[in-house]
């Protein structure tokens, strides 16, 4: 539950949507009742009319099909506020998630799964969002139609009142609270092998030809059978309580009807109650336990939507890898770029120690060196993803933890070792680094980075769709165009990490060269294991041991 009410400002902001379900859900749920009440009680009194008594059958009969459409209405109205208030919360969730994820997604933490993301982001947030209407939502309509029943049983047949308020207590409160204790481990089971299941799917979709071509496809569905067997083995067992808790819900139903009808029949003799008032009061006995029946079906998705919560707050309450300053400083207009006896590390030996770099505005410096040596965390330090052990970062002469990571990245633009191709148009997946870019600009993009006449030579050009992770382009292709994104941004600082992976000698000597021109005036950080053809930086220097020579 806990887990749950750190959502409970989210859920607030959808109050008056959840609020008027509630209440519509509330209506429905007492017209019910009375619909029930009436009709025995209308039943009973119409049969003993033709036993000689005197009836008026207008007014039951009018009470009757006015409570039948009264529930109809307000069922329809609980369910349109429910979920377009659920709809809404939806959004907010996903929106809530993103903004917490994002900054947290951290460089120095591998555990994190990209299945378990996606998980976390559509099934967790999905389990989430209906808490309300499939669990908090009855719990509280059935309460005050238990307590408004009791009381009118304290008013019309008080012995029964008592058992009532018993055994409906146990069946609303007591049993789904017993519920929620027992199966809250095998609610967290089945959200975390329904997430297991989903990152199987994923990985064995990613590494599908891997799969195929090392011949082991048969272990990876082995391995997936055995995920899901795992699954519906949770799910098996969460069902399983979910249904001795329904049939403890219809015993006390049972008992409690039994019983009003022993106390009922009771007071009857005695002349303390009439008979059609007693008929009327046991069907809607019977009918506020129809209340009870959705809430055990509920609690089991409470504990599921508990485990997404805690999950999802797991996320969400873990410390950023960096944090903004509270009042940041302004952006430096000058691009020199300077690294003090950096050590920084993923939390074994450090990757690099006490390592000193100053770059001038307007460099061009290439970094090359054996793999594993630290290039790229290096340039994961310039953009502040993390921030070093010891020694300091500058841009400009300003230290990065005292600028906005925002400012730090409008200013900066990275083309990384994995930098992604998304599935849009050639055109939308370059505006990405600059949305005002005109063709002008996206053309002479595309002619820096050596792709240019591939483009053109597509029938669609620019408006080619380049499929999900540039699947229609090849690697070097795909490669090209990130560059093209890149070189197309206006970011005074350039830093590339392996540009010309995928290209050939020739393209890769070319690309250097322009380069050279086409950055010229921007402070530019090369991470290349290409030879560099002569002339086309500034200055290389060799990462090793954790420092530049
Ligand atoms: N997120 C991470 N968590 C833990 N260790 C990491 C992480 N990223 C990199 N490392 C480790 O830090 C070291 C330096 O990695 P880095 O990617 O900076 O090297 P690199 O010189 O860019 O290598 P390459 O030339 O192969 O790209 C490596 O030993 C790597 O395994």
């Amino acid at each position: 539950m806990k887990s749950l009410l750190a959502f409970r400002s989210l859920f607030l902001s959808q109050a008056k949507g959840f609020g008027l379900a509630l209440l519509l859900s509330l209506v429905a749920l007492a017209a019910g009742v009375a619909l029930l009440g009436t009709s025995g009680w209308f039943i009973t009194a119409a049969a003993l009319t033709s036993a000689g008594l005197a009836f008026n059958l207008f007014a039951p009969s009018a009470l009757v099909r006015g409570f039948s459409f009264i529930r109809i209405l307000a069922r329809y109205g609980e369910r349109l506020s429910g979920h377009d208030a659920t709809l809404r919360l939806l959004a907010e969730l996903r929106g809530w998630l993103f903004a917490r994820l994002f900054p947290r997604l951290p460089l120095t933490d591998r555990s994190l799964r990209h299945g378990d993301l996606v998980s976390r982001l559509t099934s967790d947030v999905d389990a989430l969002d209906t808490a309300f209407l499939v669990a908090i939502g009855p719990v509280i309509a059935a309460l005050v139609i238990g307590g408004t029943l009791t009381g009118i049983l304290i008013w019309l047949l008080p012995p029964a009142a008592l058992l009532h308020g018993i055994c409906f207590a146990l069946a609303v409160v007591a049993l789904p609270a017993g519920l929620v204790f027992v199966s809250r481990r095998a609610g967290r089971d089945v959200v975390t092998r329904a997430a297991e299941a989903r990152a199987a799917v994923l990985d064995g979709i990613d590494g599908h030809t891997d799969l195929t071509v090392f011949g082991i496809r048969d272990t990876a569905e082995a391995g997936f059978t055995d995920t899901a067997r795992r699954l519906a083995k949770a799910k098996r067992h969460l069902a399983r309580l979910a249904a001795v808790a329904s049939l403890a819900v219809q015993v006390l139903a049972a008992l409690a009807l039994v019983g009003t009808l022993w106390l009922g029949l009771r007071a009857f003799t005695t002349g303390a109650i009439d008979g059609p008032v007693l008929a009327g009061l046991l069907l809607a006995v019977a009918g506020s336990f129809e209340a009870t029946a959705v809430i055990v079906r509920s609690v089991s998705k409470l504990t599921t939507a508990m485990a997404a919560a805690e999950r999802l707050t797991a996320i969400a309450e873990a410390p950023p890898t960096v944090l903004d300053p509270p009042a940041p400083a302004a952006l430096p207009v000058e691009t020199s770029l300077a690294l003090t006896d950096v050590t920084f590390g993923y939390g074994g030996p450090p990757v690099l120690a006490g390592l000193d770099l100053s770059v001038a505005p307007g460099e061009h410096v290439a970094i090359t060196g054996p793999s594993g040596s630290g290039k790229s965390s290096l340039l994961a330090l310039l953009l502040r993803l993390a921030d070093p052990q010891a020694g300091t970062v500058t841009l400009g002469g300003t230290g990065l933890p005292s600028l906005a990571q925002a400012d730090i990245h409008a200013s900066t633009a990275l083309l990384s070792q994995d930098s992604p191709l998304f599935h849009d148009t050639i055109r939308a997946n370059l505006l990405i680094a600059r949305p005002d870019g005109d063709d002008a600009a996206l053309w002479s993009a595309l002619a820096a980075a050596g792709i240019e006449s591939f483009v053109r030579a597509l029938p669609l050009g620019l408006d080619t769709l380049v499929g999900e992770g540039g699947r229609t382009v090849s690697v070097g292709q795909a490669r090209r165009l990130c560059l093209a994104r890149t070189l197309l941004s206006t970011a005074k600082i350039l830093l590339l990490d392996e540009p010309t992976t995928g290209l050939d000698r020739a393209a890769e000597v070319a690309f250097f060269e322009t380069l050279h021109v086409a950055a010229r005036g921007r402070t530019v950080i090369v991470v290349t294991h290409a030879a560099i053809p002569e002339g086309s930086v500034d200055r290389e220097l060799v990462m090793r041991g954790g420092r530049l020579e």
